[in-house]
């Protein structure tokens, strides 16, 4: 089924890795903590997924499937010289969680990444995208993705095996 959401090209995009270091930004200067991927899942990104906010699923070694925001690409207002994908989950896990293994479904886009004058404004923009993709979520179109079989699979010998076969970095 192709819905006007999922139009972009590689929709749904599936990936799954471990929660490494960034930059320390998210949490502390942002009040938004981001779980950073591995280089290694970044740069398996397909070229159909540009840089950019989307939104979709994610879960924690194995817990429960929340919502989530992501951010890919080179954060204009910090000038990274390296590209990455941060995954802001709407859930108060109240700990971090480097070296857990993240499961995304990555199902929408929301809009292009881009440079703010301010801090404040960079924070209150993904504020806003965190309400654009919690209302998304809660279509029935986007709630389905929330039960696939990519969530409920087992992991065996570094591949998620259900049909599909998701590497794991
Ligand atoms: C939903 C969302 C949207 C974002 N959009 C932008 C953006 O448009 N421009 C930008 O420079 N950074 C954007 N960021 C990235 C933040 O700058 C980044 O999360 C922050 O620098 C933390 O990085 P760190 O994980 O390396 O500490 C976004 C982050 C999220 C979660
Ligand atoms: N709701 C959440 N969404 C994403 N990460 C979270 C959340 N709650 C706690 N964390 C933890 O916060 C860590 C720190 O994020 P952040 O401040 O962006 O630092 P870093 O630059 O190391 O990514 C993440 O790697 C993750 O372990
Ligand atoms: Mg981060």
């Amino acid at each position: 089924m192709l819905t006007r959401s999922m139009a972009m090209k590689g929709l749904p995009y599936f990936t799954v890795g471990k929660v490494v270091k960034g930059f320390g930004r998210g949490s502390k200067d942002l009040g938004i903590p981001t779980a950073n991927f591995p280089d290694e899942v970044v740069n398996d990104l397909p070229e159909d997924i540009g840089t950019g906010v989307y939104y979709g699923w994610a879960t924690v070694d194995n817990g429960p499937v929340h919502k989530m925001v992501m951010s890919i690409g080179w954060n204009p207002y910090f000038k990274n010289s390296k590209k990455s994908m941060e995954t802001h989950i709407l859930h108060a896990f109240g700990t971090d969680f480097y070296g857990s293994q993240l499961r995304i479904c990555i199902i929408g886009y929301v809009r292009p990444e881009m440079d703010f004058w301010t801090l404040d404004d960079l924070i209150t923009t993904i504020k806003n995208d965190i309400d654009t993709a919690n209302r998304q979520l809660d279509t029935a179109e986007m709630k389905a993705f929330k039960d696939h079989a990519f969530f409920q699979s087992e992991i065996i010998d570094n591949k998620i095996v259900n049909g599909n076969t998701y590497y794991i970095n």
